[in-house]
């Protein structure tokens, strides 16, 4: 077992690692922090949840100097929300050293970055598109940058992203050094990377499966129209202590999280089509508990590292495997449990065949939840939260009106009074949904694949070396979801 000591890293890193609560490195970190410290470009693949962050924050912040004040590290995500958590994240290992890292995203006031911006930070993490207009500005400049991560590195080079990778590529001097991480990374995306790096050395962590033991895979099949009294359901008998809830368009999102509040539960949505204010005000709320099911575009499926996620709900199966891979791991992070369960519906069975073929991963059927069962989970957390009082709680003042209510009532009728009122009982109250058309496996031809805006043919989204009798429906992929 190697410790985080063993890596030869200055003191100052290992004090802000153990003030992180990080006792030993995950295998990722074992393997690529090493190599990472050599100066060796990497393709760093492993599971949701297991420190691909730190495995390129730590060798990332040991290799930038305090001294120098220049932008000399720069790390690209797909998403804003990511930008700021990795952000964050290499403040943390930076603490000590007094390396400063600075989040760069659209959505927010560019003024405010370009003012950020004076203050020399050593590390910069953006998003593509405003890397770019800060490229254009000449509020960037990257000559000095020495080290480039692609986060979610598949996600980065595909359809949609990959121009603006090249572009911003071609700021940076050649002599840079390149990690791409992510937890799926398809053989021909692998191919494609290549051309941005010099002989990488491959780093895939052994795994049985691409998913994490820890997530208990689920699906149940329903009907479309039944889908949200399931969903209801499942939340009442599971009652999560925080849910992620996917939805396939940002309209679903939408009427999804309308239809969940109006059945009483506290739910926020959060999609490309948000302003940056709304959507960092409803993360923020996930994250201290406020709201209890996040309802979400796969713009929440990738990197986002909430605590307490102990259920996602795929409402809509995802398009490929991919999707699935990242949005079930949400759930299940750092050794924790968690439960993944996906909306089927009867033609849409042979797409969740496809995702247990490419994921080596059989996903166990559940039977559909009764209405019964529903009161039943409901009922059990009120009984739970009674009997948590009468140990936690001063009830002493009670007990007069307790004895007097005796008097009149037997005790079986009082205390099932009491629990009905307690109890949060199956809402069935109407909702509108739109619904969504099955997704269907299609065969995709070659000749067909999509082109992106250079008219450059895209490599398939293939996972591994996907099966010729599998072929997954493409994504028309935008930037935002
Ligand atoms: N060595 C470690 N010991 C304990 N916890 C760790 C260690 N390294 C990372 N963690 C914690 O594990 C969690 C998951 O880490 P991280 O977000 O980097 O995962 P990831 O591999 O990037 O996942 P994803 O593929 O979903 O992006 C974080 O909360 C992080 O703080
Ligand atoms: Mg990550």
């Amino acid at each position: 077992m190697t410790t985080f000591s063993e890596f030869g890293l200055s003191n100052n890193l290992v004090q802000s690692i153990n003030n992180m609560g990080f006792e030993e490195p995950t295998p990722i970190q074992e393997k690529t922090i090493p190599l990472a410290l050599e100066g060796k470009d990497l393709i760093g693949q492993a599971q949701t949840g297991t420190g691909k962050t730190a495995a390129f924050g730590i060798p990332l912040v040991e290799k930038v100097s305090i001294d120098v004040e220049q932008i000399q590290g720069i790390v690209v995500t797909p998403t804003r929300e990511l930008a700021v958590q990795v952000a964050e994240e290499l403040n943390k290992i930076g603490q000590f050293k007094k390396i400063r890292t600075l989040p760069i995203y659209g959505g927010q006031d560019i003024n405010r970055q370009i003012k950020a911006l004076k203050k020399r930070p050593q590390i910069i993490v953006g998003t593509p598109g405003r890397l770019i207009d800060h490229i254009n500005r000449k509020t960037i400049r990257l000559q000095q940058v020495s080290m480039v991560v692609l986060d979610e590195a598949d996600e980065m080079l595909n359809m949609g992203f990959v121009e603006d990778i090249e572009a911003i590529l071609q700021e940076i001097p050649e002599t840079r050094q390149t990690l791409l991480f992510s937890a799926t990374m398809p053989k021909p995306i692998q191919a494609l990377a290549q051309r941005f790096m010099r002989d990488p050395e491959i780093i895939k962590i052994k795994a049985k499966e691409i998913t994490v033991p820890s997530i208990k895979q689920e699906y149940v099949e329903v009907h479309e129209k039944q889908k949200f009294d399931v969903l209801c359901r499942l939340l009442d008998i599971e009652s999560p202590e925080l849910a992620i809830v996917f939805g396939r368009t940002k309209r679903r999102v939408d009427e999804l999280s309308e239809a969940l509040n109006k059945r009483g539960y506290s739910a926020e949505g959060i999609h490309g089509d948000l302003t940056q204010a709304k959507r960092d005000s409803v993360l923020r709320q996930f994250k201290d508990g406020t709201i209890e099911v996040l309802v979400a575009t796969d713009v929440a499926a990738r990197g986002l590292d909430i605590s307490g996620v102990t259920h996602v709900y795929n409402f809509d199966i995802p398009q490929d495997p991919e999707s699935y891979v990242h949005r079930i791991g949400r759930t299940g992070r750092a050794g924790k449990a968690g439960l993944a369960t996906t909306f089927v519906t009867p033609r849409e069975i042979e797409h969740l065949k496809f995702i247990e073929h490419i994921t080596k991963h059989k996903v166990e059927r559940r039977s559909v939840p009764t209405l019964a069962e529903a009161l039943e989970g409901q009922q059990r957390i009120t009984m739970e939260k009674l009997l948590r009082v009468i140990e936690e709680e001063e009830i002493h003042q009670y007990r007069g009106l307790a004895e007097d209510l005796l008097n009149e009532t037997d005790s079986v009728s009082l205390l099932s009074a009491a629990l009905k009122l307690l109890t949060k009982e199956p809402n069935q109250t109407p909702v509108k949904l739109t619904e969504e058309a099955p997704l269907r496996v299609k065969k995709v031809k070659t000749e067909t694949r999509p082109q992106n805006k250079r008219g450059k043919r895209i490599p398939k989204g293939n996972f591994e070396q996907r099966s010729r009798n599998h072929s997954s429906p493409r994504r028309k992929k935008g930037k935002s979801k």
